[in-house]
C-alpha cells in the first residue's frame, strides 16, 4: 500500500468511509470504479474490465461509465439492489495545484433515487423505517423526491399489519431494526412480494437521545409535544433513524422533508393486502397491470402530481361523510359544467411534476431545462386560477385559495435563464444577457475578441496574402493560424510551428497567444460566473418550497376530482348517498371494470345490504353465471363512493363500511409454503377475527379447497358466525356451490338466498346475468365445462357419472373397463347421504343464537359426521 499513487490512496480513503457501497470515482469524463467493485459492476452492467496503473506490480482492476450517461447505469445498479456512492471532482482539475480534491457527493439507495430518469412519474418511491419494540411498531414512509412523509404506530397483530402498511405503500427500501426480524415471514415478504430492499440498522441507531435530536434538528426545533410524538417513542425512533440515514446517505437537500403527517388506521377504511389484491384496485392479479384494475377505468389525471394521488386517495377511502360530501360536491360541481372541465383539463395538462423538480432544486440537483420547467408550469396558474374562479364547493375553493400564481418564480427564471438552456452547467450559455452587468461585461469581452480574431485573421491574410488563411481553435494548442500545404513557402518567419498535419500547418504568433488568454479568460470566468449566478436562482427558489409544495398538493387535488367527474360523465355515474346508515342499495348496478372491458352490454343488478333483515346474502348459480363479478362490483362500489367518486348505477345509497374483507380465489402465498386450503382458512380466520358488524365481507366459495362435506360444514359454520349480530352480523355476500346452505334462509335471521339466473336450453345454458331472490337448482358445471372446449367425450362421461350420483341405480350403460372400474371403487356418494334427516332434525333443534362460535363448529362437525356416516 506505501507505493501506492496518491490519487489510489485517495480512493482507498473514500471508499473505507462507504464500504457496503459500488464507488462511482470521477476521473475526468468517467466515474471509475476499482477492484471488487470494478469486476461486480462489469459483471452487472456489461461493462469491459480493463486495469490502471496505481503503484503496485499488479494493475488494479477497473471499469468505468461515461459521466453523461451514468444515469442508465447507476439505474441498473439500484434496481438490483446496490448501494452507489457518488464521488465527485470538488474543484475545477484545471485550477487544482496537485491531486484533485474529490470526495462523496450522495449515496443512492433505492429508496432516495431522485434522477428523473429513474423515478416513474405516477407512483411514489418511498423509503420506510421500521421500529418495533414489544408490541408497538413505529413505521414511517418518506418520499425524499416529493418530500412527503406519512407515520403510524402500530400495536396489535403487528406481522399483519405491518404487511399491510408496507403492501399499500410499496417502499423501494426499508431499514429496521433487529426485532423486526423476529417475524420470520417478514424478510421474505419484503424482498419477494415487495421487491424491496431491505436494510438492517444497529441498535445504536436507535437510541432515544440520538433519534429526538434528529427528529427536533428536521422539524426546525420543534418539541416531540409540538409535533405530537411525545408519546410515540417507537415512531420518534423510526424517524430519527431514517433521517439520521438519510444525512448520511444525502449530505443536503434533506429539509424538503418539512413535516410529518401522522395518521391512523381509524382514519380510512380498512383493505387488507388480499382485498386489495382481490378487488384489483391498483393492478391486475395475475399480470399486475393497470389494465383491467379499477385504477385504470379511474385515472384521467393530466399531471404526474395528480397520478400519484388518486393511488393514495383509492388505498385510502374515507370513514368520514363530511370528507366524503366534501368531494362528492366537488366533482358534481365538475360534471355540471363541461367547459369549466376542458379549461382546467387545457392548464393541467401542461404542468410539469413541480414536486420533484421542487425536490431536486432544494437537493441542488436540477438543471436549467428544469428551472424552466418550473416557469412554464406556474405561467399555466393564473389561467388555472381565473378557471375555477366561481367555483362554489368548499373544496374546490379550498383548492383554489391554495393554489399560488408563483408569478414571482415565473419572472425570475425568465429574466435569469435563456428560454432553451443546455443539459449541463459546464459550458455555460445558461444565463440570459440582462440579467447580470458583469457577466454581460465578461460576454462582451469575448466577443469583442473574437472580433478582433476576425480581424487578425483578415489583416494576416493581407500581409502574407495567403488567400486561406484561418483562424482556428482547438483544445491543447488553443488559437492558432492555419496554412495549407501549398502556401507554405509564404509563411513569415514569426510564426512558430506548432503542428504538421497532412496538407497544412498550424502555427501561433505571440498576438494571438495575447489574445487568446483575454478571451479564454473571460470564457472561464463567465462559465464560473453563470454557474454561482445559476446556483442564486436555485437557492431563491428552494426558499420558496413551502408555497410550491402547497400549490403542487391542490394542483394534484383538482387532478384527481377533475378525473373523477370526467369519468363519471363519460360512463354514466351516478352521486350516491353516503351515510351511517349501514344500509348498501343499489339500483342498476354494474361493475366499472368489467363493464369497460366488455364488448357486450354489461346487465345491471340491484343490491340490498343492510344490518337487519339483509345482512347475509347467499349467493348461488351457475358457474360462469357472474357471482364473482357480482361481490366484487359491490365491494367496489363501496370504495369508489368512500373514495368521492360518483358510482355505476341507476342510484346508490352507501352506508359507510369501516373494512372491506375478500376472500376470494387462489393466493400467491402458495409461494411462501403454504397449501391452497390452509391459505383459504387463514384468510377466513383473519376475516372472522378482524371484521366488525359494519365491514362488508366478501366470500366467494368458501371451503371448495377441501372434502365436500368438511367444506359444506366450514362454509355454513362461517355463515352462521358472520350472520349472527352477536358473534359478527357483517354485511355479508357469499356465493357458493354448496346449493346445501340455502336453507339457512329460513334458520338464520338476516340471512337471504339469491341465485344469478340463466336459462338451459337441452345442452346449452344462456347466461342471463339477472340477480335474483331464492337459490339456484343446479350448477350447470357440466354444460360450463363444455362451453369452455372440454372433449365430448369427457362431458358425456361426467353427464353419465352425475346422473349415477343423483339416482338410485345406475341408469348407464357402461362400458367394460367402466364398470370393472366402478367394481373396484363402488360409487357411494349421493346427493342425499345417510342420516341427513336425523341431522336435520338435530339441526332444528339447536338454537345458534345460544352457542359461542367455537359449540357452533363443533355442533356442525357432529352433524357432518352424522351425514356421513361417521368417518
Ligand atoms: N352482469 C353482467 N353482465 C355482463 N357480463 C357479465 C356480468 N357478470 C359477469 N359477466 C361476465 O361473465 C364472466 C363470468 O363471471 P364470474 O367470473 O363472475 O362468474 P362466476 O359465477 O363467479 O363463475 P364461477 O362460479 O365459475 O367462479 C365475467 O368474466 C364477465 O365477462
Amino acid at each position: 500500500m506505501a507505493n501506492l499513487s496518491p490519487m489510489m490512496k485517495q480512493y482507498f480513503d473514500i471508499k473505507k468511509q462507504y464500504p457496503d457501497t459500488i464507488l462511482f470515482f470521477r476521473l475526468g469524463d468517467f466515474y471509475e470504479m476499482f477492484y471488487d467493485d470494478a469486476k461486480l459492476a462489469s459483471r452487472e452492467l456489461d461493462l469491459t474490465l480493463t486495469g490502471r496503473d496505481c503503484g503496485q506490480e499488479e494493475r488494479a482492476p477497473m471499469c468505468g461509465v461515461p459521466f453523461h450517461s451514468y444515469e442508465t447505469y447507476l439505474a441498473k445498479l439500484v434496481a438490483k439492489g446496490y448501494k452507489v456512492a457518488i464521488c465527485e471532482q470538488m474543484e475545477d482539475p484545471a485550477l487544482a495545484k496537485g491531486l484533485v480534491k474529490r470526495d462523496i457527493i450522495r449515496v443512492v439507495t433505492p429508496g432516495t433515487v431522485l434522477e428523473s430518469s429513474m423515478l416513474d412519474e405516477s407512483r411514489n418511491n418511498y423509503i420506510c423505517s421500521v421500529y418495533v419494540r414489544g408490541n408497538t411498531a413505529g413505521v414511517c414512509f418518506a418520499d425524499i423526491s416529493t418530500g412527503e412523509l406519512y407515520a403510524t404506530v402500530l400495536t396489535a397483530e403487528l406481522a399483519e399489519q405491518l404487511k399491510n402498511e408496507l403492501s399499500r405503500y410499496s417502499p423501494s427500501e426499508i431499514l429496521v431494526n433487529s426485532a423486526v426480524l423476529d417475524f420470520t415471514q417478514l424478510p421474505d415478504f419484503i424482498r419477494n412480494r415487495l421487491s424491496a430492499s431491505l436494510e438492517l440498522l444497529e441498535d445504536g441507531e436507535y437510541e432515544q437521545q440520538k433519534t429526538t435530536e434528529e427528529v427536533q434538528k428536521q422539524f426546525g426545533g420543534k418539541t416531540l409535544e409540538d409535533l405530537e410524538l411525545a408519546d410515540k417513542p417507537e415512531l420518534t425512533a423510526a424517524l430519527g433513524a431514517l433521517f439520521s440515514y438519510l444525512h448520511r446517505t444525502q449530505r443536503t437537500g434533506i429539509e424538503r422533508i418539512a413535516s410529518v403527517q401522522l395518521y391512523s388506521g381509524a382514519q380510512y377504511m380498512k383493505l387488507d393486502l388480499s382485498a386489495r389484491r382481490n378487488l384489483e384496485l391498483i393492478e391486475t392479479m395475475r399480470s399486475k397491470e393497470k389494465r383491467g384494475s379499477l385504477l385504470w377505468v379511474l385515472d384521467k389525471t393530466h399531471t404526474p402530481m395528480g397520478k400519484r394521488l388518486i393511488r393514495t386517495w383509492m388505498e385510502q377511502p374515507l370513514l368520514s361523510p363530511a370528507a366524503i360530501s366534501r368531494r362528492l360536491n366537488a366533482v358534481e360541481e365538475l360534471t355540471g359544467d363541461a367547459v369549466l372541465r376542458d379549461e382546467i383539463a387545457e392548464e393541467l395538462s401542461g404542468i410539469h411534476d413541480l414536486e420533484r423538480v421542487m425536490s431536486r432544486v432544494v437537493y441542488g440537483s436540477a438543471n436549467g431545462r428544469e428551472l424552466r420547467s418550473l416557469e412554464s408550469t406556474a405561467r399555466r396558474l393564473p389561467p388555472l386560477r381565473s378557471a375555477i374562479k366561481g367555483v362554489q364547493s368548499q373544496l374546490l375553493c379550498s383548492i383554489l385559495e391554495n393554489i399560488d400564481p408563483l408569478s414571482d418564480i415565473a419572472d425570475l427564471v425568465d429574466r435569469a435563464i435563456v428560454e432553451e438552456p443546455p443539459f449541463s452547467l459546464r459550458e455555460g450559455g445558461i444565463i440570459r444577457s440582462g440579467f447580470s452587468e458583469e457577466l454581460d461585461l465578461l460576454k462582451g469581452d469575448m466577443s469583442s475578441g473574437r472580433g478582433i480574431l476576425a480581424d487578425i485573421e483578415a489583416k494576416e491574410r493581407e500581409r502574407t496574402g495567403i488567400p486561406k488563411l484561418k483562424v482556428g481553435y482547438n483544445r491543447v494548442f488553443g488559437y492558432y493560424i492555419e496554412v495549407s500545404n501549398a502556401y507554405k513557402e509564404q509563411v513569415p518567419p514569426e510564426y512558430i510551428r506548432k503542428q504538421t498535419l497532412t496538407n497544412c500547418e498550424r502555427f501561433i504568433t505571440p498576438e494571438l497567444k495575447d489574445l487568446e488568454g483575454r478571451i479564454l479568460g473571460a470564457h472561464d470566468k463567465s462559465v464560473q460566473l453563470e454557474h454561482s449566478l445559476f446556483e442564486q436562482v436555485r437557492k431563491e427558489i428552494a426558499g420558496q418550497m413551502e408555497r410550491v409544495q402547497h400549490t403542487a398538493v391542490a394542483i394534484a387535488q383538482l387532478d384527481v376530482l377533475l378525473s373523477f367527474a370526467q369519468v363519471s360523465v363519460d360512463n354514466q355515474y351516478t352521486r350516491p348517498i353516503v351515510d351511517m346508515s349501514g344500509k348498501l342499495e343499489l339500483r342498476e348496478s354494474r361493475h366499472p371494470v368489467v363493464e369497460a372491458l366488455l364488448n357486450a352490454p354489461f346487465v345491471p343488478n340491484d343490491v340490498t345490504l343492510d344490518k337487519d333483515e339483509n345482512r347475509v346474502a347467499i349467493i348461488t348459480g351457475p358457474n360462469m353465471a357472474g357471482k364473482s363479478t357480482y361481490m366484487r362490483q359491490v365491494a367496489l362500489i363501496t370504495i369508489m363512493a368512500q373514495i368521492g367518486c360518483f358510482v355505476p348505477a341507476a342510484s346508490a345509497r352507501v352506508g359507510i363500511a369501516d373494512a372491506i374483507f375478500t376472500r376470494v380465489g387462489a393466493s400467491d402465498d402458495l409461494a411462501a409454503g403454504q397449501s391452497t386450503f390452509m391459505v383459504e382458512m387463514a384468510e377466513v380466520a383473519d376475516i372472522l377475527k378482524n371484521a366488525t358488524s359494519n365491514s362488508l365481507v366478501i366470500l366467494d366459495e368458501i371451503g371448495r379447497g377441501t372434502s365436500t362435506y368438511d367444506g359444506m360444514s366450514i362454509a355454513r359454520a362461517v355463515v352462521e358466525f358472520v350472520a349472527n349480530k352477536r358473534t359478527l352480523g357483517a354485511k355479508t355476500l357469499f356465493a357458493t356451490h354448496y346449493h346445501e346452505l340455502t336453507v339457512l334462509e329460513d334458520l338464520l335471521d338476516g340471512v337471504k338466498n339469491y341465485n344469478i339466473a340463466c336459462k338451459k336450453h337441452g345442452d346449452d345454458i344462456t347466461f342471463l346475468r339477472r340477480i335474483v331472490r331464492g337459490g339456484a337448482d343446479e350448477s350447470y358445471g357440466i354444460e360450463v365445462a363444455k362451453l369452455a372446449g372440454v372433449p365430448n367425450k369427457v362431458v358425456k362421461r361426467a353427464k353419465q357419472i352425475l346422473a349415477e350420483l343423483t339416482s338410485a341405480a345406475p341408469a348407464v350403460p357402461q362400458s367394460r373397463k367402466l364398470a370393472k372400474q366402478e367394481e373396484a371403487v363402488p360409487l357411494q356418494m349421493t346427493l342425499t347421504p345417510p342420516g341427513e334427516a336425523e341431522a336435520l332434525e338435530r339441526l332444528r333443534q339447536i338454537d345458534v343464537n345460544t352457542l359461542t362460535p367455537i359449540e357452533c363448529m363443533n355442533e356442525l362437525f357432529e352433524l357432518a359426521k352424522m351425514v356421513k356416516g361417521g368417518s
